[in-house]
């Protein structure tokens, strides 16, 4: 029976492991046809690497969140200011648009992803588009719409012209049956959030499309991230950001979350550098493409704690809110990045006590900056 014989092969090719560069993957049914997303039959699915002489062609989506500004700052330092593109479908203030390339860049509409890549020779992409936790549930088709549609639009650009796309996936891709004290890499994910919902599947539709098409799909399940000089964009984590601010201006803080809340966090410039350590790393080196990174635990009480030995007068009280409640008691409390540490060389620098430190250095010198003028 032939027929079945070529099915099984087919099959067991897929289910073996990754597509690797001597194979020419089969194309996805969707880009055959009279569809714009064609792929030619000659393309190579496996991103590009790069020298010193001849860095990346960067493309970040969503850059101008929390995050985004931060990544292109630092990626532009590694390779040069002019080849990192930052894009998103706001206003950029003039210092960041008068930082390096700034373009508009909307996720949801194919063909202005696509010419963005195409005209701007793009051959990596960090997709970091998203709506987040908080905000995800109070709108959940707009959330649905740009983390999932917006995802598949990507996922299209970048096996087609051969990207190497990083997709940060977060502590939110777990859900109340996932142990969570600590989360491993591998265990049930049953989400209870859009957000969550659409993470898992930005995570099983990049492995899919690495195992399928060969797409270099790398993606990171990031903490909570605190960041002193950019601002949150309706997370679930959002607290530990605003408390530092408030700390420094008003010497108190009005927590959504209860005292005992424990959550994994991470300072930005250790995410910042995971992102770019693992975009670098070896294929060969990366036994699976999607990593949980992990830095330390806190409740707000004890980051509290940690305040007041700085600010002996900072006072806390809580005001809880039960979205973010209900949302943070279905996440894990810890994270287990042993597969990154070992896979990679993950370390993280930041702990407890040397985040507080930075965070309340950066918005005493802001505040004092702010009074002298
Ligand atoms: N900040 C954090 O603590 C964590 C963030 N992450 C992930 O990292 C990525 C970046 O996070 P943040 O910067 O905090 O997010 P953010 O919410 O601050 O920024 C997201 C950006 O996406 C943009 N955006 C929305 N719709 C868009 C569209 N249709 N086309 C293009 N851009 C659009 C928004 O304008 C916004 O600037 C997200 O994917 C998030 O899920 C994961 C875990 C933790
Ligand atoms: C941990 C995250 O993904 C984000 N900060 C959120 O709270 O939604």
């Amino acid at each position: 029976m032939p027929v079945v014989r070529m099915l099984r092969e087919v099959a067991g090719r897929m289910l073996q492991g990754p597509a690797c560069g001597c194979r020419t993957p089969a194309l996805p049914c969707r880009f055959l046809g009279t569809s714009p997303r064609q792929i030619p039959a000659d393309a190579n699915f496996h991103s590009t690497s790069f020298s010193e002489a001849d860095p990346p062609r960067v493309l970040i989506t969503g850059g101008l969140g929390q995050l985004g500004v931060g990544l292109a700052s630092f990626l532009r330092k590694r390779f040069g200011k002019d080849n990192v593109i930052l894009s998103d479908i706001r206003k950029p203030p003039e210092h960041v648009f008068l930082s390096g390339p700034f373009i508009y860049s909307d996720i949801l509409d194919y063909k202005n992803l696509r010419e963005t890549v195409v005209n701007n020779r793009v051959t990596w992409l960090f997709h970091y588009s998203a709506l987040l936790s908080a905000v995800g549930e109070a709108n959940v088709s707009l959330a649905r719409a740009v983390n999932i549609t917006g995802l598949h639009n990507v996922l299209d650009v970048a096996a087609e012209h051969g990207l190497r796309l990083f997709v940060p996936s977060t502590i939110g891709a777990f859900g109340p049956t996932s142990p969570r004290n600590p989360a491993p890499d591998l265990c049930i994910q049953r989400p209870r959030t859009i957000y969550g919902v659409s993470k898992v599947h930005a995570e099983l539709m990049g492995e899919y499309y690495y195992y399928r098409y060969g797409l270099d799909f790398r993606c990171l399940r990031y903490p909570g991230i605190i960041s002193a000089d950019s601002q949150p964009g309706g997370g679930t984590t959002d607290y530990a950001v605003q408390i530092f601010h408030s700390a420094v201006k008003n010497g108190r803080f009005e927590c959504n979350l209860e005292p005992g809340t424990r959550l994994p966090m991470m300072y930005i410039d250790d995410c910042l550098r995971a992102t770019l350590e693992v975009m670098e790393a070896p294929a060969e080196s990366l036994s699976m493409r999607t990593y949980n990174i992990n830095a330390m635990s806190f409740t707000p009480a004890e980051l509290a704690q940690e305040v007041l030995k700085h600010i002996p007068e900072f006072q806390i009280t809580y005001n809880v809110d039960s979205v973010r409640q209900a949302i943070a008691d279905s996440w894990p409390m810890n994270f287990d990045d042993s597969n990154a540490r070992k896979d990679w060389g993950w370390k993280h620098d930041f702990d407890l006590p040397e985040l507080v430190t930075t965070m309340l250095n950066f918005h005493g010198s802001e505040s004092r900056i702010a009074q002298a003028n």
